[in-house]
């Protein structure tokens, strides 16, 4: 059983994967974490959260802190801390007063839980990734981003409505940076185990306007309806419990790697990892021509991005 801490608990995506955690069985304890003066907010997110426990039989030990030093024996952190996008902007704009939570909140964790995993949710997910793992100074396995697992589930999605199959029978990876440079693996692309371009209807498909799609999502939900909630809250569920279920799914998700692409690495961005209780283990993958070049591109853009923030971290201390 496991103690699961969320931090920036207050916030829509916060609140709402306390909810959907609650609903794995491996979940023993759990500790909503959100800033000095939200004590009364979160008392009532307890207490709500309570009752709909009580009403689905869950028996889980709920509790809330504003204060770091009580998060010591959690298993997994989720860190949803920190401003979201508003409409116009990019993720990446968030990047450098979002590091600074980042930075700060995993230097703490890495001292006080240095065998905890660390989960971060935090756009731009990937640089939030980067800096969370040198902060921590937490192992790679430990330390991942909710990268372009969200955008897979998205394309999945539009490819089960398109093919009219249940979205199990869907198996699809966009990897690379979650935001405008992701690049969708065709090629890892299946519909009831077959591979999508073997499909006689593969000709029509609109690729290029699904990935669009994807790729414009969370704007178009944010200028909608304020914010994305049910697709991550979910996605984030689907991680904590292939974690502390060790169910060695591979999911995509933001992860250190060193050279497992294609020779491509130092850096943390979406890729397949298998994922147990030991954390996140990227998967060596073969690719094609025209995934590899877009891979490239992401990652030298993610690098840079990464790499200015932490120059900025690093001189503002
Ligand atoms: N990776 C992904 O796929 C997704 C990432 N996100 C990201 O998650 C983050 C949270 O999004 P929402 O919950 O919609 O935002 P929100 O504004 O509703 O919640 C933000 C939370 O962060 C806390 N916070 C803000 N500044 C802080 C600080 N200086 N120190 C500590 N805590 C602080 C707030 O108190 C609040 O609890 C954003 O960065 C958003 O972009 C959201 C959806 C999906
Ligand atoms: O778009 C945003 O800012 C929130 C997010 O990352 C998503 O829902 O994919």
């Amino acid at each position: 059983m496991a103690k699961v801490t969320i931090l920036g608990a207050t916030g829509n995506v916060g609140i709402f994967a306390a909810h959907t955690i609650s609903e794995i069985p491996y979940v023993s304890d759990m500790l909503l974490v959100g800033r000095p003066g939200r004590e009364d907010f979160l008392a009532g997110c307890c207490r709500d959260l309570s009752d709909s426990f009580a009403a689905r039989g869950t028996d889980i030990r709920l509790s809330y802190s504003t204060n770091l030093a009580d998060t010591k024996d959690s298993d997994i952190f989720i860190c949803t801390a920190g401003m979201p996008r508003q409409p116009g902007q990019d993720r990446n704009d968030l990047a450098f007063e979002n590091a600074k939570i980042i930075a700060e909140t995993a230097e703490t964790i890495g001292r006080s839980s240095p065998d905890a995993i660390l989960f971060l949710v935090t756009n731009p997910v990937d640089v939030m990734t980067a800096v969370a793992l040198k902060y921590s100074g937490l192992q790679p396995r430990q330390v991942f981003g909710l990268g372009t697992h969200l955008d897979s589930m998205r394309l999945k999605s539009l490819i089960a409505r398109y093919f009219r199959v249940h979205v199990s029978e869907v198996h699809t990876r966009i990897i690379g940076e979650h935001g405008e440079s992701m690049v969708p693996l065709w090629s890892a692309t299946t519909i009831g185990g077959i591979r999508i371009n073997h499909l006689p209807t593969f000709s029509g498909l609109p690729a290029q306007e699904m990935i669009d799609t994807v790729r414009t999502s969370g704007e178009a939900i944010i200028r909608d309806k304020g914010s994305t909630v049910y697709g991550p809250g979910e996605a984030i569920a689907t991680l904590v419990r292939t974690i502390l279920g060790d169910e060695n799914r591979i999911l995509t998700v933001s992860s250190y790697i060193k050279s497992e692409i294609h020779g491509i690495g130092d850096v943390c961005i979406g890729v397949p990892a298998r994922i147990n209780r030991n954390g996140v283990f990227p998967v060596p993958l073969s690719l094609e021509e025209d995934e590899v070049a877009g891979f490239k591109e992401s990652v030298v853009k993610i690098r840079k991005i990464t790499a200015e923030v932490m120059e900025r971290l690093e001189a503002a201390r």
